[in-house]
This record gives structure tokens, C-alpha cells and sequence, in this order.
């Protein structure tokens, strides 16, 4: 079954609240992490359309027991964010065990998620990001000593994978079994293979797959939800315990109340007009303009949201254009009030694809490095140096 031809009913699923060790989530929804989107900012406001859990972008954990000033700013929270999520990246069990100890000691967090599912090729051409599960033995080891420091604290430790390197090398059912018998809350999988990058579509039936074969924990279903009636039939289609959402809320954070409206059996659905639109961009970049303690730093950020914003709007074509390159919080203002207030909701044309797309990439690895599960003290080496190049999932 494709994604296009999937029911888009929303009858309630009745599905129990989602459990996360001994964090309860009543909307079974999470904010998908994103490197350089989910900020504390962006979190806020799409924590104040709906429930769940709303995850941190990712901390690498060597920048982390360095303490380096970026990420202590990715590691922190507003003061009423309820579950404290962060993710994190490492390929050293003793680096990634020193950051899990770090976050617990010092109380920085609620709930811990651990990625395996960054594509970029130069990651993974070295064994790391999507292609380190290959590598049992390290991905075992992390896995197992994040568990054990996480539980320290009585902290739900999660992962997040996708399903393998290429179609010749899937990894997914192995590691949920791994991560599973290591003890962790849940096991969330993006449906695509790091070749594909962000091409072609999710496999929901891979996620179908991995729900059946880890029946005792809770499985979270990630790849192209567009909408509340996507989500509803991602877990129709698969049986999920929750959602993973992504791309589909840039520039939509009032899509957390529409996934809120529909897991509790309500059609309602937001459709705000560009006066909505307008106000929600000028408020997201004064947020960031307090994150970052910084105007310019927040310009640069809210400009690549811009698209995103106004997908599917009646904008004129040089108005977009300086919103996209909009230099100041003042100018921001003027080009907003250029906007016409009455502009009513699109439709169709506001929803959908957004956000990362692409090619497929080649991730291909030495025949060397593939033909063992294990990992040489060579291998680990290069994956540690490939942590500098790591970006997101
Ligand atoms: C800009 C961007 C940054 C991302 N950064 C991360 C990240 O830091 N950690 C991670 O696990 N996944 C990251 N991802 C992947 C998403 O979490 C998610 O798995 C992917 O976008 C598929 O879900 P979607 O179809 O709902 O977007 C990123 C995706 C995008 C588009």
C-alpha cells in the first residue's frame, strides 16, 4: 500500500495513552527531533497547539562532555516544558555513557532519545549514523550503557532508527530486537533507508513489520505524515503506539492540535488565514530572537521557515522574496503589515509535502566493512571521526 491510497478516516482509534518507562503521553505524538528547527522556540509553539512529547534538536555527546556553549544551548529547556526530551548522537559507548550521566546528574532531562538515523553520506560512507546498527556489537554496546546510565535516574531511554544503510543492508528488525532485550522505553523508525535520503516514499509496511516483532514494547511510526488523517492511518495501517512528526509541521505548528483533535475522535481541524499566518511568524521569530539572545542569529533562523509559512498563500512573488531575506525584527513587521489580513485559508495547498526532499544518496561502504557485524578498532576510529560530520536524521 502507498501513502496516497491509504484511508483518511478519523473515527477515534482509542488507542491507550502512550507510556514512555514512567512517562504517561496522552496524545500518543511526538515532535520529530530536527537539527537546527526544534529549538526551544519552535517547541513552545507547537507545544501550545497540542500534546506529546516535543524532542530536542540533536546534541552530539562528545560536544556535550565538553560542554560546549552550543550545546548546553541545545540541552536546555523552557521552564513549563513538561517531558524535557533531548537527543543524542554518539558512536563511543563510554562517551555516549558519559553524556546519558551528565544529562541525569545534572537534571537536564526527562526522557532521553538516541539517533541512528542520520543519512548524510559522509556519515555514513564511514559507518555512522544510519549504517552503525550494521555494526551489532558498538550499536549493542551504546545502546546497553545508555540504558544503564538512563535508569540511574529512572529516565525512559529511546531510540531512533531507520531501516538500514540500503535495501541490501536492512538493519531495523535486528536492532529493535537489540534495543528491546538492552531495555529501552520505545523504538521509533523512520521508513526509509539511509540511500534514500528523503526520496520516494516511508514503507509503513516496514513499520507494520517491526510492530509485529517487538509486540512488548511501544513501536512509533515515522515517515511522511502530512496531516491528523495521515497519522490516524499510519497507526490503522500499523498498529503503532505513536507518531513521529517531522517536516510535515514546519511551518504548521497548529498541526499538534489537529494530531490532538484526531487521536481524541474530533474532525476539527485548524485552517488559519494569513492574518493567523502573519501573527504566528512575527511571534516565532521574537521566540528566537530570546533563544538565541541574538537578532541576527533569530533572523537567520526564521528566514528558512519563511517558505514553510506561507506554502499555498496569496503572497506576491517580491514580497516573498524579502520575507525570505528579511534582515531585522522591525523590517519583519513592515513586510508582515504588507500582507493581506483578510487572505483567507487555502486549502489543500497550505498542507503536504514541505521541508527536506531529495535524491537518493550513495552510501556505499567498503565490501571490507560490510562483510563483518563486528567492528575493528580501525572501523571505530573512522566512525568516531565521521561525528563531526553528523547532521540530523
Ligand atoms: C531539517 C531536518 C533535520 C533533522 N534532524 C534530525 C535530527 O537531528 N535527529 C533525528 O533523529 N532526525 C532528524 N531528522 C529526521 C526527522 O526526525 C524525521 O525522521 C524525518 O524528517 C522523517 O519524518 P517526516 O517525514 O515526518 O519529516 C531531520 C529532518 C529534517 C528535515
Amino acid at each position: 500500500m502507498t501513502v496516497t491510497d491509504i484511508p483518511t478516516s478519523a473515527t477515534k482509534l482509542d488507542l491507550p495513552p502512550l507510556k514512555l518507562g514512567n512517562i504517561t503521553v496522552t496524545t500518543p505524538v511526538v515532535l520529530a527531533p530536527m537539527a537546527g528547527i526544534t529549538n526551544t522556540a519552535f517547541r513552545r509553539l507547537c507545544r501550545e497547539h497540542g500534546g506529546g512529547v516535543f524532542v530536542s534538536e540533536m546534541v552530539t555527546s562528545r560536544a556535550l562532555v565538553e560542554r560546549t556553549p552550543e550545546s548546553m544551548r541545545l540541552i536546555s529547556h523552557d521552564e513549563d516544558e513538561e517531558i524535557r526530551s533531548v537527543q543524542l548522537y554518539g558512536v563511543d559507548p563510554e562517551t555516549v555513557g558519559r553524556a546519558v550521566r551528565m544529562l541525569v546528574e545534572e537534571d537536564h532531562a526527562d526522557h532521553i532519545d538516541l539517533n541512528f538515523g542520520c543519512p548524510v553520506a559522509k556519515v555514513t560512507r564511514r559507518g555512522g549514523g544510519a549504517a552503525l546498527p550494521w555494526k551489532t556489537d558498538l550499536f549493542a554496546s551504546i545502546v546497553q550503557t545508555a540504558v544503564k546510565e538512563a535508569s540511574k535516574g529512572g529516565l525512559p531511554l529511546t531510540i531512533k532508527m531507520r531501516k538500514g544503510i540500503d535495501d541490501d543492508h536492512l538493519t531495523y528488525l535486528e536492532a529493535g530486537r537489540i534495543a528491546r532485550d538492552a531495555g529501552v522505553a520505545a523504538v521509533a523508525l523512520h521508513g526509509r533507508t539511509a540511500g534514500q535520503f528523503y526520496s520516494g516514499h516511508a514503507d509503513w509496511d516496514a513499520i507494520a513489520r517491526l510492530r509485529e516483532v517487538l509486540p512488548d514494547i511501544p513501536v512509533l511510526g515515522n515517515g511522511d505524515i502530512w496531516s491528523a488523517e495521515d497519522a490516524i492511518a499510519m497507526v490503522r495501517q500499523t498498529g503503532v503506539d505513536g507518531v513521529v512528526v517531522g517536516r510535515g509541521c514546519q511551518g504548521r505548528p497548529w498541526l499538534f492540535g489537529d494530531l490532538k483533535a484526531a487521536f481524541e475522535g474530533s474532525e476539527e481541524r485548524h485552517r488559519p488565514g494569513l492574518a493567523e499566518v502573519s501573527a504566528a511568524v512575527y511571534r516565532h521569530a521574537e521566540l528566537l530572537v530570546d533563544t538565541f539572545d541574538d537578532e541576527n542569529k533569530a533572523l537567520r533562523d526564521i528566514r528558512k521557515h519563511m517558505a514553510w509559512y506561507f506554502k499555498g498563500y496569496v503572497v506576491g512573488g517580491e514580497l516573498r522574496a524579502q520575507l525570505a531575506a528579511v534582515p531585522t525584527l522591525e523590517v519583519l513587521r513592515g513586510l508582515l503589515d504588507q500582507l493581506d489580513m483578510e487572505s483567507p485559508y487555502p486549502g489543500a495547498d497550505a498542507e503536504g509535502p514541505r521541508g527536506r526532499a531529495g535524491t537518493p544518496k550513495r552510501t556505499a561502504l567498503p565490501e571490507g566493512w560490510l562483510k563483518s557485524r563486528n567492528l575493528s578498532g580501525e572501523q571505530q576510529a573512522d566512525i568516531g571521526a565521521a561525528e563531526l560530520d553528523v547532521s540530523g536524521g
